[in-house]
C-alpha cells in the first residue's frame, strides 16, 4: 500500500513538520526533552510515528537521533545521570505511567543495534529465548513460533537444517537477521533499528532493507540511519534532526526531493557534515 493512498496519513502539515491523526500513530512523542547531566541531548521534541509504516530518523552526527530512539523502549531508564522531560506515548498510553511493566515494554517495542549480538547458544535457543522468559509454552508451539520469525526475518532457509548449530558460526548479516528473529518471536507491535546494516557487506544490507520493506505490513519500524540513500529505499517518512532539534519531518520522497527548509537542503546535499 502506498504511504499517501490511506486518508487517515494524508500530510496535514505544519511548519515543515507533518502530522498524522491520532488513530493513524502507533508512537506520539510530545515535547521531548533529554540531557545526560548537564549536556542536552533533545530539545523539545514532538512527532507522531505512524503505524505499519518505516520512519527514519536522520542528522548528523550527534545530532540526537539514537538517544531518540532508546527513549521509546526506555533504555535511558538505568542511566542516573539523565534527566527528562515531556511525553511519550504507545497506543495513546504514556510509556512511563508507574503501571507500565518496562519487561512489557520492550516486548512491545523492539530494539536491533548496530552491531549483530546474538547470545553465546544455538540459533534455535536464540529465537526461543524469549518465549522461555515468557513462561510455558509448549514445545510444539515454540517450534512453530521459531520457524514462524526465522521465516520472518527471511532466514529459515538458510538454517532450517542447523538449527542446533552455534549462532556464532553465521555470517554478520545472518546474525543480524537472526537478532530480528529473536526481537519478532515475542509478537513486539514496534521495531527500533539503530543503524542495522552499517556493519554488514552490501548484499547483507540490501536483505536487511528488503526485510524492513516486508516486515512493515504487520509491524511499525524506526529506522536510525546515517546512510541517506538508505533512508531513501526503505522509508516512507523522515525526520531530520539537527542539535537535538527537529527540523523537518516529511514524506520520505518529499523531503529528500523538495525540502521545505535551507537547514534540510544543506544536510542532503552534502553541505553540512
Ligand atoms: N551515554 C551518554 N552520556 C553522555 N552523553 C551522551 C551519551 N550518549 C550520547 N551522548 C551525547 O548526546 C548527544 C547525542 O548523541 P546521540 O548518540 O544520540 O547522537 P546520534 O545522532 O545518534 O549520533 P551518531 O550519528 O554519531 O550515532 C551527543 O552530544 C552525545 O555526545
Amino acid at each position: 500500500m502506498s504511504a499517501t493512498r490511506d486518508p487517515r496519513f494524508a500530510p496535514r502539515l505544519a511548519g515543515a513538520c507533518i502530522d498524522f491523526a491520532p488513530e493513524a500513530s502507533c508512537l506520539e512523542i510530545q515535547g521531548l526533552s533529554l540531557a545526560y547531566g548537564d549536556t542536552p541531548a533533545l530539545e523539545a521534541l514532538s512527532l507522531r510515528v505512524p503505524r505499519h509504516r518505516v520512519t527514519a530518523f536522520i542528522g548528523p552526527s550527534g545530532c540526537g537521533k539514537s538517544t531518540l530512539l532508546r527513549a521509546l523502549n526506555r533504555l535511558h531508564d538505568l542511566n542516573e545521570e539523565v534527566v527528562r522531560e515531556g511525553r511519550i506515548l504507545l497506543d495513546g498510553q504514556d510509556i512511563h505511567a508507574p503501571e507500565v511493566s518496562v519487561a512489557e515494554l520492550r516486548r512491545r517495542v523492539g530494539m536491533v543495534f548496530q552491531a549483530p549480538n546474538p547470545f553465546p547458544m544455538s540459533i534455535y535457543d536464540n529465537v526461543a529465548f524469549g518465549l522461555r522468559l515468557q513462561g510455558r509454552v509448549s514445545k510444539r508451539k515454540r517450534d512453530d513460533t521459531v520457524e514462524w520469525a526465522l521465516r520472518s526475518a527471511a532466514l529459515w532457509h538458510e538454517v532450517k537444517d542447523r538449527l542446533q548449530a552455534s549462532a556464532w558460526s553465521l555470517s554478520g548479516g545472518q546474525q543480524q537477521r537472526l537478532v530480528i528473529a529473536r526481537t519478532l518471536a515475542v509478537g513486539p507491535e514496534v521495531l527500533l533499528l539503530d543503524e542495522p546494516a552499517s556493519a554488514l557487506d552490501p548484499i547483507s544490507t540490501l536483505k536487511i532493507e528488503e526485510l524492513i520493506r516486508n516486515l512493515k505490513s504487520t509491524l511499525t519500524l524506526v529506522l536510525v540511519t546515517h546512510n541517506m540513500q538508505q533512508a531513501a529505499r526503505v522509508s516512507d517518512y523522515t525526520a531530520f534532526l539537527q542539535g537535538g532539534e527537529l527540523v523537518e519531518y516529511g514524506p520520505t520522497d518529499t523531503l529528500f526531493t523538495n525540502p521545505r527548509l535551507r537547514r534540510t537542503e544543506n544536510y542532503i546535499t552534502g553541505r553540512m557534515a
